[in-house]
């Protein structure tokens, strides 16, 4: 008669295999499979739905540590490691080792798996272990979902098992074995060929069970998927990789690559929150969702909002971005309203923003916990979004050295305090040009106020790279500045001549000794000695006779500047009476003044620039008519230069009108 066993609940048995640190070695057996796959985990006797069949087991590290250990293993190690989330953290089984317990063996499949993988806790540390899905029978092979939506050897599954076949077909010589089931328990019991050390990154040698030697040097198609950066040979990448070399290291997801993504999961929403009696389930799920997955998970996700939500994409983009924890000071329930919002380039601005993440964090303490409001909440958020985006164009334009004036003018002179917008230049003009009780307030606009700048600022006479300095400034493009507001060249040349001309009749000449007209500069502030002023410096009657030039001749016949102005006032224009004495037409009772004798430099200079300038003045005349051009010309033949002065005179005057 039977003795029928009492079953023992799988928990327990999961407990005090997980405690004791042992497999069920009488009903499993390794076997190497092919190439492809590797080794599997086979079941010699029978195991009943819900059983426990083994566990993942391995060293238990925390989530630094894992991270460390992946960036110094090798890829074919790093597979080994699987991330798991418990008690409010992220921990590790690194499996990596070779050290002959059988979980670390247990395939992926995704579509027919006979087991599934729960936390199990046991002595108040969790273990990672395998319950039977269905009924077990002896010899088939033990398999699990890894999780994930991507892993290589899922894609063309079939093709790449045929062609790794037959090539192993092809190649009698191989040291692997064909496809079959040899039991292997552990490394021990394979052939050289069939073991092989794999080096860590840190120089560390590991013992891992692979794939031959052989197979790399004797599958042409494998030896050009290896790169420096993958030793390990990647199943499923052989046939891509021909169509896209460049894609080829993104498409190669490693269990290592998908389970590094999990580690960034900080909440616990991707475990069944109603774990079974047999322990807590673990879906290993990746951050690498398709929309699928999250409509499904959308469904039961415990997060899911008490408030109706928009549906569609944004909906699913918001659950796939809550997956990322919050970032350190953040709030999950904001980061929670956040990730509601619609997930475009606004959005991004706002997330990167810390300013703004902190007034929204804000706005949510003041009216987060009223649920209506969170929507008010978003569209304030998605305000200063934009307004960053907006500032940020502004910033790129400005580095472009198009636009830094306006920048400027908008964030310091305009910048609200405390606000997040600025005020318009264009309004706080207006409104000062009415309150100051300005005559025509319309006329103050910003744009002639640029101009007023702009113009004044030419007088200064600035060099091109002050000019762009100024320009920039007052937010102008340099060429609108120099096309419209530069004054007409002739104008600072005008100045200079006039300056010259000044010196000339109060006699200062000598100043400008040796002086281009480019040295001469021309200030705004500067004080024009009137000739009143001169006179008290003349020199003597009696030294007049000492200038040599033929200025001499006709120097006592010009009238003083209102004279002539008046002259040049009245038609046409009557030339410098010939010279006559200078005594005469002196007032009487006025004090004789001494007329500082001319030295031969000063009318060097004067002929020099005077000449230039008559020779290429541009300056209109008052009058056309020809007598007056006749006896110009004859002036300048002759170089009456008081007649000269008399005509240039003119023409400032007739230019002066014009302005
Ligand atoms: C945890 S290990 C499993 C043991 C492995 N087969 C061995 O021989 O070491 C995971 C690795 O096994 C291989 N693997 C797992 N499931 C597979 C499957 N369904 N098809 C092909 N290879 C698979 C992949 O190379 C994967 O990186």
């Amino acid at each position: 008669m039977a003795v029928l066993r009492r079953r023992k609940p799988p928990l327990t048995d999961a407990i005090e295999h997980a405690s004791e640190a042992v497999d069920k070695t009488a009903k499993l057996e390794v076997m190497y499979i092919n190439s492809f796959k590797g080794r599997g985990v086979f079941a010699t006797s029978h195991f009943q739905k819900g059983d426990f069949v083994v566990e993942y087991r391995g060293e238990l590290i925390h989530s630094e540590e894992s991270q460390r250990r992946r960036r110094i293993y090798h890829v074919s190690c790093a597979v080994f490691m699987f991330d798991f989330y418990w008690q409010e953290r992220t921990w590790c089984v690194d499996a990596a080792q070779e050290d002959s317990s059988l979980g670390r063996l247990v395939n992926d499949d995704h579509k027919h798996p006979n087991c599934k993988m729960k936390k199990v806790v046991a002595e108040n540390k969790p273990h990672l272990c395998l319950f039977a899905l269905r009924d077990i029978n002896p010899g088939e092979e033990i398999t699990y979902d890894y999780g994930g939506t991507d892993w290589p050897w899922r894609k063309q599954v079939g093709e790449q098992a045929t062609a790794i076949e037959s090539s192993e077909a092809e190649i009698p010589s191989t040291s692997e074995p064909a496809p079959q089931r040899s039991s292997i328990s552990d490394t021990q019991h394979l052939g050289e060929t069939e073991s092989y050390l794999l080096k860590k990154k840190d120089g560390m040698m590991v013992s891992l069970v692979n794939y031959t030697d052989s197979d790399e040097s004797q599958s042409p198609s494998r030896i050009a998927i290896h790169d420096d950066s993958s030793q390990a040979w990647n199943p499923g990448t052989d046939i891509e990789l021909k169509e896209d070399k460049d894609i080829f290291p993104r498409l190669r997801r490693t269990k290592s690559i998908q389970m590094t993504s999990q580690i960034e999961f900080d909440s616990d929403e991707l475990f069944d929150p109603s774990s079974a009696d047999i322990g807590e389930e673990y879906i290993p799920k990746t951050r690498l969702f398709n929309k699928k997955l999250l409509w499904r998970h959308m469904k039961i996700c415990k997060f899911k909002p008490d408030v109706p939500q928009k549906p569609g994409k944004t909906r699913v983009q918001a659950l796939s971005a809550f997956a990322v924890p919050p970032p350190p000071g953040v709030k999950i329930e904001f980061w929670k309203l956040l990730n509601n919002m619609v997930q475009d380039d606004v959005y991004i601005a706002v997330k990167s923003d810390v300013c703004i993440m902190e007034y929204g964090e804000h706005l949510y303490h003041r009216l987060g916990y009223d649920v209506g409001k969170h929507e008010y909440i978003r569209q304030k958020l998605r305000e200063l979004g934009r307004l960053l985006q907006c500032s940020k164009h502004w910033i790129c334009s400005s580095a472009h050295g198009r636009n830094v004036g306006f920048l400027r003018r908008t964030f310091t002179c305009f910048a609200r305090p405390s606000a997040f917008t600025c005020y318009r230049s264009s309004d706080c003009l207006r409104y000062f040009a009415k309150a100051c009780g300005a005559k025509n307030p319309e006329s103050l606009t910003s744009t002639k106020l640029r101009k007023q700048t702009g113009t004044l600022f030419q007088v200064l006479n600035l060099t091109n790279t002050e000019l762009d300095l100024l320009a920039d400034s007052l937010g102008h493009d340099i060429r609108v500045h120099r096309q419209f507001y530069r004054l007409p060249e002739g104008t600072l040349q005008l100045a200079k001549i006039s300056k010259l001309l000044m010196a000339l009749e109060q006699g200062r000449l000598a100043e400008f000794q040796g002086k281009t007209l480019d040295d001469i500069s021309i200030d705004p502030e500067e004080n024009v000695r009137m000739d009143s002023d001169n006179e008290t410096v003349c020199e003597s009657d009696s030294q007049e006779g000492q200038v040599t030039s033929t200025q001499m001749e006709n120097e006592t016949t010009m009238t003083d500047g209102s004279n002539t102005d008046e002259a040049s006032q009245q038609g046409p224009m009557t030339p410098p009476p010939a010279a006559q004495p200078q005594t005469q037409r002196r007032q009487k009772g006025r004090q004789p003044f001494k007329k500082k004798l001319w030295e031969k430099t000063a009318i060097q200079a004067v002929e020099k620039h005077m000449m230039t300038f008559i020779n290429t003045c541009r300056v209109p005349r008052k009058s056309d008519c020809d007598k007056c051009l006749e006896m110009e010309g004859e002036a300048l033949k002759q170089r009456n230069w008081l007649a000269i002065k008399f005509y240039i005179k003119n023409r400032i005057t007739a230019l002066k009108s014009k302005m």
